[in-house]
C-alpha cells in the first residue's frame, strides 16, 4: 500500500480487517520489518488517539517515529500557490512536505476542514499537496472529509464484538455547541457501506452526508425507529453538509440515553472520542456496560499497525 487516504486505497478489507486482530494477539511478530525506517506523523491540528495509537503501532513495528505539531511547532504554512508571502506565513507547504519526504519512509498527515469553503475541503487541497509534494507513502490521519484509520479500527471493534453474523449497525447524529467536520460520519459510512453489515445513518432532517459516502446505506429521520434492533450504535455530532458547516438548531433530545437503548439488541455504543459528556452521550451510558468506546479506542493500534504493516511491504 503506497496511499492510505480512504477505503478505497484497501484491496481486501476483510484481510485488513483479519490482519489488524491477527497483530492484536501477536504485536511484536513482524519488529524486523520496520527497522530503521521512519515515521513522521505531522498534526495541522490537536489529537490524542491518533498520534498516540500510531506511534505505538510503528514501535510495535520496530520503527523510528518523529512526531511534529507543525501548527503549533513549525513555521506557518502557505497552502495558497502563487501568492506573494508578505503576511504571516513563513514557509509553502511545496517546501515542507517535500524537505519532511526527505527525513522519512512513511508520512501521517492530519488536516482538518475549515468548513467555510465546501469545495476547497471537499478537494482535500491540504493532504493532497502533502501527498503531492512529499514523495513518499502516506497515510491519513484524519483528513478534511475522511478518517480511514479510525473507521477501520471500528470496523474492526464490530468485527471483534458481534453477536450475529451481519449486525445492524447504526449511525446517529448526536447534538454538539460547535459545528464539527463530516469527515468521521463520511468515512464510517463509506467503509460500513462496503463492509458486512446492515447499515442504517438516522438524523435531523438537513443533516444529510453528501451521498457520495452513503452508496447502499438505509437512510432515516426517525431516531427511535432507526435504533430498534440495533446491535450497534455509532454515535456522532456533524455540521451540515449544506449549508455547509452550518448547525441548524440544538436537537437536544437527539442525545442517546438509556431509555433510548431498551428498544436495540442490547447494543454496544461506540464513539470515536473525544466526546464532550452530556451534550453528546449522557454519564450513564459512557459509564454503563454498553459503552465500548475506549476498548473502540484501543483497537485504533492495530488498524494503525494493519496499515503500516502493508506500506512497509511495499516500501
Ligand atoms: N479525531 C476525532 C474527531 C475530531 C473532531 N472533533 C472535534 O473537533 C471535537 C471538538 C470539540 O468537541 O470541541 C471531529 O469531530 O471531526
Ligand atoms: N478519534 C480520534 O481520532 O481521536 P484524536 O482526535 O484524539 O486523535
Amino acid at each position: 500500500m503506497k496511499l492510505f487516504s480512504s477505503v478505497n486505497d484497501v484491496t481486501d478489507i476483510n484481510a485488513l480487517v483479519k490482519e489488524a486482530l491477527a497483530l492484536k494477539q501477536n504485536p511484536f511478530e513482524h519488529q524486523q520489518l520496520g527497522k530503521n525506517k521512519t515515521l513522521a506523523l505531522v498534526f495541522l491540528n490537536p489529537s490524542l488517539r491518533t498520534r498516540m495509537s500510531t506511534q505505538k503501532a510503528a514501535l510495535n513495528l520496530g520503527m523510528n517515529v518523529m512526531v511534529l505539531n507543525i501548527d503549533k511547532e513549525g513555521w506557518a504554512l502557505e497552502l495558497r500557490d502563487g501568492v506573494i508571502m508578505d503576511g504571516t506565513t513563513v514557509e509553502h507547504i511545496r517546501e515542507a512536505a517535500g524537505v519532511m519526504g526527505q527525513y522519512a519512509d512513511i508520512i501521517g498527515v492530519r488536516s482538518f476542514p475549515g468548513l467555510r469553503n465546501r469545495e476547497e475541503d471537499y478537494s482535500e487541497m491540504i493532504f493532497n499537496k502533502f501527498v503531492e509534494f512529499c514523495k513518499v507513502p502516506v497515510v491519513s490521519l484524519e483528513s478534511a472529509t475522511r478518517h480511514p484509520l479510525q473507521s477501520l479500527a471500528d470496523l474492526v471493534t464490530i468485527e471483534e464484538l458481534k453477536k450475529t453474523a451481519r449486525p445492524k449497525v447504526v449511525l446517529t447524529w448526536a447534538p454538539h455547541i460547535k459545528p464539527l467536520p463530516q469527515a468521521v460520519p463520511n468515512s464510517f459510512s463509506e467503509w460500513m457501506c462496503k463492509a458486512d453489515v446492515d447499515f442504517t445513518i438516522v438524523q435531523p432532517k438537513g443533516y444529510e452526508l453528501c451521498a457520495d459516502f452513503t452508496q447502499g446505506a438505509k437512510i432515516s429521520y426517525d431516531q427511535d425507529e432507526a435504533l430498534a434492533g440495533a446491535d450497534f450504535i455509532y454515535v456522532k455530532n456533524w455540521s451540515a453538509y449544506e449549508p455547509y458547516g452550518n448547525i441548524l438548531g440544538k436537537n437536544e433530545e437527539w442525545m442517546l440515553t438509556n431509555e433510548k437503548l431498551k428498544a436495540t439488541n442490547d447494543a454496544r455504543v461506540m464513539h470515536c472520542l473525544p466526546v464532550r459528556r452530556n451534550l453528546e452521550l449522557s454519564d450513564e451510558i459512557l459509564d454503563g456496560p454498553n459503552a465500548i468506546v475506549v476498548h473502540e479506542a484501543g483497537n485504533r493500534v492495530w488498524a494503525a499497525q494493519a496499515v503500516l504493516k502493508q506500506m512497509l511491504e511495499a516500501l
